[in-house]
């Protein structure tokens, strides 16, 4: 409840000549007036001190927003009062003038005091004021006449509100001075109604501010557009996904780019989520081959829009290669031997690995085909992209073709609702071994060659064909020569794959590896188990390199992780091997050896048979029952004419 203007002179001059406050004071002036006379205000001053122009220019600069926001308010509540003698006023959280509107009729008083942009109004500096108080105790309030400290404002009257951010720290204050005359109770209203206007204006701003940071930081490209189908809105992202600049964004036609008819009722008319989790989109020129979800946007219960996300195909796949692990695992420092054919032969693979060229690989089954395949891959400038391998022999051979060069959506019965990208696609900016490649159908070898010449895939059912960047790496079992011969191989794709050949030798014309090899296996048995670390007994090395080798190192490796898991010791001996392997060692000499290789194959043949049924009949199971690979494992079944079932 405000006070007369003379009570409020008597007050002052009770106050401030003989120190006592009368009892219609009102707390909050009271309060103030002590704090005033603590700091030692001059009740006989009270012009606003003026900051530095360089100081003004920072605190401009700090309250952009806050001006920006509160400068069309200022205006409105100038439009309410400019037929009385009023002005409004912008400060800082230290009360130094921002901002004033006001009417020409105000300047001289304004000028006595200093009430201009510039000059500081907390009362430490100009005593009890509304800006001053309202900024002390965080509270709005009106001050009139002889309630403010200084007699130079005693012809005044003001009211001020502080302004809070969203977190409730004041940032600002706004005030509204005039005439003392002309107080009225209706200010106070309007200050506090305008600072709440101001301080919702600045939390949309900052929201927006906020939607902008979250908007342009995304990974994905966004895309906002009415139901129209105008684009409204969309982020940095895009137009690097896009590879157009906002403008040309802004021209295209979503109409065209998406599937309008799909949106319109599923998006638009049910308000669902749609999800294409493989798609072509074309922007302007270029095809991007992308992930796309589009959400309705509604207000008020009515769908205003949508907004579309997009994801590129690559960046999706390099996340998925990343966490499934389609990379490789071995170098060229995996690779064991003393063999000085084989030490030139990585020698070589070391410098081809620099180059893009397609390699052939060939080498019997477990000789290290595809390890070397890796190594070429992590020493090449591809190593971080993906390493995919595929064996072509293990593919059912109607599935071959959907595998490597991926299928539309409904290309064929099976195929997934949605299509899905081939091995070549997913090995883009990375290697594709293609193991066992003699084994493609003469059809698919056409259609590799034609891939490999002009690097496009077209997927099954598929209207347009993608570039990519892959390289290929083949390995083969098979005298792919003598197949070209023959004609059940082409040969221009013979050639084709053939541009830098590497040929490793069997297990059986290196045995000085055999002792390292068998002693890395260990190595890697004794890293994954918990117990004490084992050794290759001396007798037990002496009997594997005594042996025929007919196997390469996967069988050695097998052979080792038997004897790791046989052995209850420390020591692994000859008494840790099969049974066929002891037997040819034991009985000595040729034909004791060529007695133990029979039982080896015996015992093969058994071990084949027995996984086989364990896995009823699954031979891609059943290889991995026995630790051999894929390929190995259809050999063996042909060789010893082993019955599936
Ligand atoms: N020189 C070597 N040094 C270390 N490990 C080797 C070596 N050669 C082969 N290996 C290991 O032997 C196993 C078989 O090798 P890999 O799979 O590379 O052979 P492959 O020739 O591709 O076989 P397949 O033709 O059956 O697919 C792997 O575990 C591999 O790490």
């Amino acid at each position: 409840m405000l006070i007369s203007y003379e009570k409020s002179i008597r007050n002052w001059e009770q106050f401030t000549k003989y120190g006592t406050l009368t009892a219609d004071t009102r707390t909050e002036i009271a309060e103030s007036w002590i704090r005033c006379r603590e700091a030692g205000v001059d009740p006989l001053h009270g012009r606003g001190e003026q900051v530095s122009s360089e100081e003004l220019f920072v605190r401009l600069s700090e309250r952009k927003q806050l001006i920006a926001v509160a400068r069309p308010v200022m205006d409105s509540v100038f439009q309410i009062i400019k037929s009385t003698v009023y002005g409004i006023v912008l400060t800082d959280q230290d009360g130094v003038i921002l901002e004033t509107v006001h009417n020409e009729d105000i300047e001289p008083e304004c000028a006595k005091v200093n009430f201009f942009q510039g000059a500081r109004w907390d009362e430490r500096s100009v005593g009890t004021n509304a800006v001053g108080t309202a900024l002390a105790t965080g509270r709005p309030i009106q001050v009139l006449g002889g309630e403010h400290y200084c007699t130079s404002h005693h012809p005044w009257t003001c009211s001020a509100a502080p302004i809070r951010d969203s977190r409730g720290s004041i940032i600002g204050c706004l005030d509204l001075s005039g005439k003392a005359e002309d107080v009225h109770t209706h200010t106070f209203g309007i200050v506090v109604s305008a600072v709440i206007s101001i301080q919702e204006q600045l939390n949309v701003m900052e929201t927006h501010g906020l939607m902008d940071t979250v908007f342009n930081s995304m990974m994905d490209g966004l895309l906002l557009i009415d139901t129209d189908y105008r684009i409204e809105r969309i982020n940095s992202r895009l137009t690097s996904i896009f590879r157009l600049d906002a403008d040309e964004i802004y021209r295209l036609n979503v109409r065209e780019m998406l599937d309008a008819g799909e949106i319109e009722e599923a998006v638009f008319s049910r308000k669902q989520h749609l999800n294409y989790p493989d798609c072509t989109i074309k922007a302007g020129e270029h095809r991007i081959d992308c992930m796309v979800d589009i959400f309705p946007y509604e207000f008020n219960n009515r769908v205003l829009g949508a907004a579309i996300l997009i994801r590129e195909a690559g960046q999706v796949r390099k996340a998925v290669h990343q966490i499934a692990g389609f990379k490789a695992n071995y170098s060229f420092g995996d690779i064991v031997t003393r063999h000085p054919v084989m030490l030139e032969t990585i020698a070589f693979a070391q410098k081809i690995a620099k180059t893009d060229c397609t390699v052939l690989i060939e080498g019997e089954s477990g000789t290290g085909k595809e390890l070397f395949a890796q190594s070429i891959h992590q020493a090449s400038s591809r190593a971080n992209g993906p390493f995919i391998a595929i064996n072509c022999a293990a593919l059912p051979k109607d599935l071959v073709e959907s595998e490597l060069f991926g299928y539309e959506k409904g290309s064929f019965t099976g195929a997934l609702r949605e299509g899905s990208p081939g091995k070549f696609e997913l090995a883009d900016g990375g290697t594709l071994f293609l193991d066992e490649i003699g084994e493609l159908s003469l059809e698919i070898q056409a259609k590799l060659l034609r891939v490999l010449d002009n690097h496009k895939v077209r997927r099954i059912g598929g209207r347009h064909e993608r570039t990519l960047d892959v390289r290929v790496i083949a390995a083969t079992n098979r005298d792919l020569q003598e197949e070209v011969a023959l004609h059940s191989y082409r040969s221009d794709l013979y050639y084709r794959l053939n541009v830098i050949n590497i040929q490793l030798l069997p297990l059986r014309e290196r045995k000085e590896d055999i002792a390292e090899l068998a002693k890395s296996f260990l190595y890697a048995c004794n890293r994954e188990s918990t117990g004490l670390p084992k050794k290759l007994s001396s007798s037990f090395l002496e009997a594997l390199q005594e042996q025929e080798w007919k196997g390469n190192a996967r069988e050695l490796q097998n052979i080792v992780k038997r004897a790791f898991y046989v052995s209850e010791s420390e020591i692994i001996d000859e008494s840790h091997l099969p049974y066929g392997m002891r037997a040819s060692r034991g009985e000595g000499g040729a034909a004791a050896r060529r007695h133990g290789m029979t039982s080896f194959r015996d015992m093969e043949r058994e071990g084949i048979k027995q996984a086989l049924q364990a896995c009823d009949g699954n031979a891609v199971l059943a290889a991995k029952l026995l630790n051999i690979g894929k390929s190995t494992i259809y050999r063996k079944i042909d060789e010893y004419g082993i019955r599936r079932k």
